[in-house]
């Protein structure tokens, strides 16, 4: 008999301005991975989309999602939804997520064998504030959100994760997608001789 082999969700997690998103759309160009959107009571940065960077919330219509998991990170709510998931795995057997260390944390407990889970760091962390500010986000929310306990604890690696996460230094794209690119053929090896 041929087993169908099993969905896999792609968790990429770390501190704000590591370049999560930019991984995320680097799977889906260059692999075919899409993401599934989160929703936030976060308001739309320049250049953000509702429907396309996230779902954007009132805290009243954020409470009436059903959650898979929920964070409060730097003062607003994000959440990652059932219906999503579901709607993104009946399409594509392997879909990423953009999460923080704590949504990482419950998605592998919740659904561990099925999760690839990838870790962005900076060697450079004071890197970051350039970055942010680079992308269009305000000076003053750059401020907050580098001063956000959130923010100081995704810079480190949760002990509880270190088994299970792939690091991918992003000091430079060049760097970063050296490891992406190493780490999918390695992947694209034990996907070929998985049975299920
Ligand atoms: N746990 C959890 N974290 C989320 C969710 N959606 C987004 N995040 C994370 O929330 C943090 C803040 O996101 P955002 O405000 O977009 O800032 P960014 O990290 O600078 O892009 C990031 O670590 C995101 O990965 C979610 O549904 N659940
Ligand atoms: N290696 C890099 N060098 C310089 N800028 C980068 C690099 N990787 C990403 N960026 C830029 O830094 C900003 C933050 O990246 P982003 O992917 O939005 O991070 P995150 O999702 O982790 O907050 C974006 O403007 C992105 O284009």
């Amino acid at each position: 008999m041929t087993k169908t082999k099993r969905n896999e969700l792609w968790i990429i997690t770390g501190a704000a301005g590591t370049g999560k998103n930019t991984v995320s759309e680097y799977l889906h160009t260059q692999y075919g991975i899409p993401r599934v959107l989160t929703h936030t009571t976060r308001p739309p940065r320049p250049g953000e989309a509702d429907g396309v960077s996230y779902y954007f919330e009132t805290p009243e219509s954020f409470a009436t999602k059903h959650l898979i998991e929920q964070v409060t990170y730097d003062g607003h709510q994000y959440g990652s939804s059932r219906e999503a998931l579901q709607k993104a795995w009946e399409r594509h057997r392997i879909v990423s997520l953009v999460l923080d260390t704590e949504g990482a944390k419950s998605y592998i407990r919740t659904f561990g064998d099925h999760i690839f889970l990838l870790f962005i760091t900076v060697r450079h962390p004071a890197s970051l504030r350039e970055r942010m500010i680079d992308r269009g986000d305000q000076p003053v929310a750059v401020e907050a959100r580098l001063h956000s306990p959130e923010y100081q604890r995704d810079l480190k690696l949760p002990d509880e994760l270190s088994q299970v996460a792939h690091i991918i230094h992003n000091d430079t794209w060049v760097e970063a997608k050296k490891e992406i690119d190493t780490l999918l053929k390695q992947e694209a090896v034990r996907m070929q001789t998985e049975k299920y």
